[in-house]
């Protein structure tokens, strides 16, 4: 079965490599803190409340863009090198199961190219959602 990072891949174009390449550097240090961080964020989410297409905004029709803006800084501060920002608040990222209740579809990652192993992740976790419920259909499994 392909992993998640080869699906994610795949679907964008962008190679693992490429991806993981902000490993190689401290863009938090680079870019001089977080203020670059809040900047783009809040420049992010001006334009998705914005977004022309409907379809699309209503994505985030129960989110307050002020939590939205500071969930993104604080996630990219901590995972670009910085501060634990978001995990000091909110724990584990999670980002697969915290994504779950809203439609991540290949549609959507479309606009956002990294959001492809969001995609896959629901994809596995759906289908080893049904492995679990055909066992329960037929019993306990006696393979283990
Ligand atoms: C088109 C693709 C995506 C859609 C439609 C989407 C949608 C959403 C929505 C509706 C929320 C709730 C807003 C809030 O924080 O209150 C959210 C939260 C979040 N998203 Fe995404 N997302 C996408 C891709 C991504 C990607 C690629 C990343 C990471 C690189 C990401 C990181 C986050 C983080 C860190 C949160 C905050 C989670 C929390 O603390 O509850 N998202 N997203």
């Amino acid at each position: 079965m392909q992993s998640l990072q080869q699906k994610a891949s795949e679907w964008s174009g962008v190679a693992a490599s490429d991806a993981f390449a902000i490993d190689e550097t401290n863009l938090f240090e680079t870019l001089g803190g977080i203020q670059p961080f809040v900047d783009l964020s809040t420049n992010f989410y001006n334009r998705v409340f914005d977004d022309e297409e409907e379809w699309f905004r209503s994505i985030f029709s129960n989110s307050k863009k002020e939590d939205a803006i500071r969930n993104q800084y604080e996630f990219f501060v901590q995972r670009m090198g910085g501060p634990n920002l978001y995990s000091q608040r909110k724990g584990h990222p999670a980002l697969i199961g915290r994504h779950a209740p809203f439609p991540v579809t290949h549609q959507a990652a479309e606009r956002w190219h990294t959001a492809y192993f969001l995609v896959g992740g629901n994809e596995m976790t759906r289908q080893r959602q049904q492995v679990q419920c055909k066992h329960a259909a037929n019993g306990p499994s006696t393979s283990t």
